[in-house]
Parts: structure tokens; sequence; C-alpha cells
């Protein structure tokens, strides 16, 4: 318990519970959008199960090997003075090793799976006050691994043994610390990104006490520019003592994937609220049309048991799991195929026709009617053939609906400010605006509803902006975010151009 007390910070405070295990919680009364945590993270490293890359800028398929040591390492990060992880850390243990080049034709190089927990066993060497406060508490969840044997031999061998053998380890590390540390990797570490895009794990030992939660209340961003910085905001205004709730999975997926997902890499059933219900918030986001009647769903009887039944509150027709999984698995066998279509036309329309064809399966709302239209708003504006100035609007407003129809869920699955929420209203504003446009233009609409469309337009940029200013300027939504602040600027020009003469 001592160890809590030392890692609380100003905002936030960490608890403890027998079905959580450690938690965290505000302090105090926090607005939504304020910043919670602010952490550098310990370790960075190649993620698991990964190809070939540069130990040190993590660019893939370098083909440049360390002067020093022998193992991956493009020119730029073996210049001379270069800084970076592989020369400060492992590339004097490496060096006692040897790089196997990998055979033609394959591309997962299980080498470089060691170089996360050694990088992690180097810092307890390094920071041992840090470790045994911060690190050692973290869950392995070893029991629950053992028991898939076939990964846990393959990382006993590749890791633990190969740490302890060939490099020469075994007096500095045990077998079982080590595959301690590959646990306390698996279970707590975040995706990041280098500034170039690159894929990359992160140990960051404080946020990693979050607990997991199928509607979270708080979102992170990292920061490849600032060291890999993690910064935790609250998405909705939070009480004092709150549980902070963050999500390990992907939001807009069932119950069932969320679960399966949870159980296999995170060791846990999730209880949330969300996953006890059936109709996961009355949205009937995994919920099918019933085949027996015309107005009812078939919802799961038990939704966080894998084997549960499934049945129709209306007529009360029942069909077991393993029906209900053949369906989706054939329905997601067929979205596969569009998605992996060229990104053209014909993706945009063989889309819109599974849309239709699902509408006499699946609830409107369900998760795979959901990914496609996540799909349409995509295409719509960007595809040949439908590029936002030739699109009609009758187009323009499909968009439109399409944004709203996925922006209806975010706001019951990501309340408040997600990342989701902001490229959505993003894509929303346009068609808005060219649809008031050119309803201005064809006498449908009058100046002042021009300029009550324009003005939602701005509101929803507005909000866009504020949601990803919290984002590295390098990302993805970084630069949508300046993107989106230029479109802001613009729209507020045109808008205080209009003067009052349209009126
Ligand atoms: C990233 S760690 C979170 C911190 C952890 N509780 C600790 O004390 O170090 C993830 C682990 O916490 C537990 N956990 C997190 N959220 C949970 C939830 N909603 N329900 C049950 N267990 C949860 C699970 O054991 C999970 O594998």
């Amino acid at each position: 318990m001592g160890s809590l007390i030392t890692m609380t910070t100003r905002r936030t405070a960490v608890k403890w519970s027998k079905r959580l295990g450690r938690y965290l919680v505000s302090q105090d009364d926090v607005r939504k959008g304020e910043l919670l945590v602010e952490k550098l993270p310990l370790a960075t490293g190649p993620k698991c199960n990964g190809g070939l890359l540069c130990l040190g800028c993590y660019q893939p398929n370098v083909q440049e090997r360390c002067s020093n040591c022998g193992w991956p390492l493009c020119e730029d990060c073996d210049a001379v003075g270069a800084v970076h992880q592989h020369a400060q850390l492992e590339c004097a243990v490496l060096k006692q090793t040897r790089f196997y080049e990998l055979p033609e034709g394959t591309w997962y190089c299980p080498q470089l799976d060691c170089i996360m927990p050694l990088r992690l066993l180097l810092a307890k060497e390094l920071q041992p006050t840090r470790w045994d406060n911060e690190v050692a508490p973290m869950e392995h969840h070893d029991q629950a691994r053992r028991e898939n044997s076939e990964l846990w031999h393959a990382d006993r061998v590749n890791i633990a043994q190969y740490l302890r053998g060939p490099c020469r380890l075994a007096e500095r590390f045990s077998e079982e610390l080590i595959m301690q540390v590959v646990g306390i990797l698996e279970v707590n570490a975040f995706e990041a990104r280098t500034t170039q895009g690159y894929p990359l794990r992160c140990l960051y030992p404080y946020t990693g006490i979050l607990a997991h939660s199928c509607v979270p209340n708080t979102a992170r961003s990292i920061h490849p520019s600032e060291g890999f910085k993690i910064r935790l905001h609250a998405m909705v205004d939070l009480a004092a003592g709150e549980q902070l709730r963050h999500s390990y999975t992907y939001t807009l997926d069932g119950t069932a994937q969320r679960q399966s997902h949870l159980l296999e890499g995170k060791f846990f059933q999730c209880q949330c609220e969300r996953c006890l219900d059936a109709t996961e918030l009355q949205t009937h986001f995994s919920s099918l049309k019933c085949g027996q009647c015309t107005e009812g769903w078939l919802l799961p009887k038990l939704p966080t048991d894998k084997d549960s039944s499934w049945h129709c509150r209306a007529c009360g027709h029942s069909t077991s799991n393993e029906e209900v999984q053949q369906l989706i698995k054939a329905l997601q066998a067929e979205i596969g195929q569009v998605q992996a279509l060229e990104q053209g036309s014909k993706r945009l329309e063989e889309a819109e026709r599974l849309l239709r064809k699902y509408k006499s399966l699946l609830h409107p709302a369900h998760y795979l009617a959901t990914s496609l239209r996540q799909l349409l708003v995509e295409l719509y504006g960007r595809v040949q053939g439908y590029e936002m100035a030739q699109l009609t609007d009758q187009q323009l407003a499909r968009k439109v609906e399409l944004c709203r129809e996925v922006l209806a869920v975010l706001n019951v699955f990501e309340p408040g400010q997600s990342r989701a929420r902001a490229m959505h209203l993003y894509e929303l504003h346009v068609p808005l605006v060219l649809l008031a446009k050119s309803g201005f233009i064809a006498s449908r609409l009058s100046g002042s509803e021009l300029r009550t469309h324009l003005v939602e337009a701005i509101d929803l940029l507005k909000e866009c902006v504020e949601i990803l200013r919290h984002e590295d300027e390098t990302s993805q939504e970084g630069i949508l975010c300046g993107v989106a602040s230029q479109a802001l600027k613009q729209l507020s020009v045109s808008v205080e151009g209009l003067g009052t003469e349209l009126d």
C-alpha cells in the first residue's frame, strides 16, 4: 500500500479493489478536456511479433546493421553521437550474440521480441527504487499466461532462454523475472507511433494503472516529438473521487469481440454496464433481426458468456450462439472483401450494397453496419467519381446522414471529447457547408438560413479543434487539427463577410 501513496499525482490518486486491482480516481472535480496525467515512458521498444526494423528509429525493413553489435540499425542511427535507446541500453549486451538474417520470404523477426523485455530489465538495474515502487506491483497474469502453453513456451525459448543463454544474462536475471516482465509488457504497454508513423510500444507505469471500461471517460495522446510523453485527458466532466476509465479495446466492436480481446490479451472478463446489458445501452450494437417475427431483435441471454443462446424478446424465438457466430463470420468475410477492394468507386458502391442487404439481417445500429458506415464516410468525397466537388446534393445529404449515425453511436460509447468524434465532426462539416451553399444558390435557403447552417459547421469545427488540440502536431490527428483550424478561420471570415444584407 505504501507504493500507492507515493504514486499519487496532483489530479489523480491510486485506489485498490479486489476485482480491478489498482485503479486511478480523480482527486477533485475535473472539467472535460482537462489534463489529468502527463508522464514520460519508463521503456520504449519494438512491438511483439513484428518484422525487421531499426532499433533506433523503428523504420521497417532496414538493411543496415549496427557497426558495434551487428543488430538492425539504420545508417543515421549508427552515426557517431546518435542518441537512441539501442546505443544507451542493449548494444553492449547484444554484442555477445549474433543477429541471424531472416530467411528469404519471411517477415517475422522473432529475435527482436527480446528487445523490449531487455530494455525493461536494464531499467530495473539502472533505477531499482523506481522499479520496486512502480513496476514490481504491475500485473503480469503469469498463471493465466501459462495456460496458453504454446505461447508461454515460445516466449520462454525466444526471450527468457535467449537472454539468459546467448546474451549471457543468466546471472543477472532469473527466468521467472524475465517471464514476468514479458507479462507486464503484454498486459500494460501502450502502442505508440514515431513522428514518421512507425509503430512501437511504450510502458508508462502510472498511466498503466487505469482500469478498463467499454465506455471510457479518459483519452490518451502519446507525443513522439516529446520523447513519447503520454497525456491523459478527461473526455467528460468528472466528480472528485470518480473512477478513471480507459478503453483497452476497440469501443466500436460488439460485446463478444471486446470480451474475447480482453480475455485473450488482458486476462480478465469485463463486467462493465455495457457488457452486462444485452442491448449495449439501448444501442442494439450486437442485435440481429429476428428471423421469426417482423418487429423483434435477437439478443444474447447472457452477453458475457461466450456460449450464450440468443432470444427474441418479441416472439420468444431462440437460437444458438454457434448459429449467430456463423452468420457474423460470413458477413465479416463479405465486409473484408469490400475493404480489400482498391480505394475507388467500386468499394463505395459495394459498401452501400452490403448496408442495404444487412437491413434484413442486422439491427440498423449493429457494429458491422456501423463499420460499413465509417468506411463510407471516408469514401464519400475522396474516391474517383465521388470527389467532393462532384457529389450531388443527394450524395452530400447521404454523407451527412452517415456521419450523424456514427456520431450517435459514439455519443453512447465514447461520450465527450473522443478522437473518433473529432474525426466525424470534421467529416460532417464539409457536406453541410456545400449543401448550405447550393441550397442558397438554388433559392431553397434564405440568407439567414444559409448563415445558420454555416454557423453550425463553424461549431462542429470548433469542437473538432478543441478535441484534437491535445494531439501531437506530427500525428495524423495533429495534422487534421491544423487543417480544421484553417477551415474554421476561413469559414468564420466568410460568415462575417456575408453581412446583414442577406437577411
Ligand atoms: C493495465 S493493468 C491495470 C492496473 C492493474 N489493476 C494493476 O494493479 O497493476 C490491467 C489489469 O487490471 C485488471 N483490470 C483492469 N480493468 C479491469 C476491469 N474492468 N475488470 C477487471 N479487471 C480489470 C486486469 O487484471 C487487467 O489485466
